[in-house]
């Protein structure tokens, strides 16, 4: 069928994805920081049937996310979708944030995203074709989120490229649009309830219960769930669709 290069695709999220779309009938390159990870997910895709490839890449580094989308090429024989999932969370009142904390942040999850979108335009023009690009926004991508404000910043940023993106590559026959989840019972929140319970005394898993708890679908979301609506963004029924970045998120946040 076509092939799709996932960025953090080592676990939660990312992995969700690469199954999903594996099962799909999509084959798979995997990208993420650590081989281990992603070696695991790529004998999970080629259980499967679908075709699997790992590249280890740092998102924020533009050489390395050239090479990767190159990577996927030669070995999956083709190159129609990027998924920009990799992103980091950061748990901060505004007082206490710092510039080393804004570059780290906004290097993996704006920069990152901006080059994957560049890698994957260039190669789809190079290949004389149109493509997919699909990046990881989220809730804080549309609403700023108390102690989450810097991360909530890079998120909105995220729908700003995913826009502009759209309006200059629409003529190419490049779609580009985003998936904005909710609460996803990942690694990364585990990390966000520790520092919101370090930062404001909350006992652990209070302030993962209260997030879940407004939800009005009454659970917290899986990798699945985001996975099923980014399988929508790969296939061919999002074809008129550009420059989105949809709520999937179990009715928390209403736009
Ligand atoms: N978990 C949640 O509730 C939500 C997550 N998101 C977004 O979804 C995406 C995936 O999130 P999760 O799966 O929950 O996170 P996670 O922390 O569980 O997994 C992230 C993956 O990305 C990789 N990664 C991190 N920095 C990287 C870098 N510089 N280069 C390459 N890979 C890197 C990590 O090694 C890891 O495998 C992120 O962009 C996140 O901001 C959006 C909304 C909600
Ligand atoms: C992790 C995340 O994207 C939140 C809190 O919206």
């Amino acid at each position: 069928m076509s092939a799709v290069l996932v960025t953090g695709a080592g676990q939660g999220i990312g992995r969700a994805i690469a199954l999903r779309l594996a099962n799909d009938g999509h084959d798979i390159a995997l990208v993420d920081l650590v081989e281990d990870k992603i070696a695991g997910v790529a004998d999970e895709v080629r259980e499967t049937g679908s075709k699997a490839t790992t590249f280890v890449a740092d998102v924020s580094d533009r050489d390395q996310v050239f090479a990767a989308v190159e990577h996927t090429h030669e070995a999956l024989g083709g190159f129609d979708v990027i998924v920009n999932n990799a992103g980091i969370a950061q748990v901060a009142p505004l007082d206490d944030v710092r510039p080393e904390d804004t570059k780290k942040i906004w290097a993996v999850n704006v920069d990152g995203v901006l080059w994957g979108i560049q890698a994957a335009a260039a190669k789809f023009r190079s290949l004389g074709q149109k493509g997919k690009i699909i990046n990881a926004s989220s809730i804080a991508g549309h609403d700023g989120f108390a102690m989450l404000g810097v991360y909530s910043a890079t998120k909105f940023a995220v729908r700003a490229l995913t826009q502009a993106a759209a309006k200059e590559y629409a003529a190419e026959g490049i779609t580009v649009n985003a998936y904005c989840p909710g609460v996803v019972g990942t690694d990364m929140w585990v990390t966000i309830d520790k520092r919101f319970a370090e930062l404001t005394g909350a006992a652990e898993g209070e302030t993962y219960d209260k997030f879940v708890g407004g939800i009005a679908l009454g659970r917290a979301q899986t990798p699945e769930d985001v996975a099923a609506f980014v399988s929508y963004l790969a296939g061919p029924d999002s074809d008129y669709m550009t420059g989105q970045a949809p709520l999937i998120d179990g009715g928390l946040v209403y736009r």
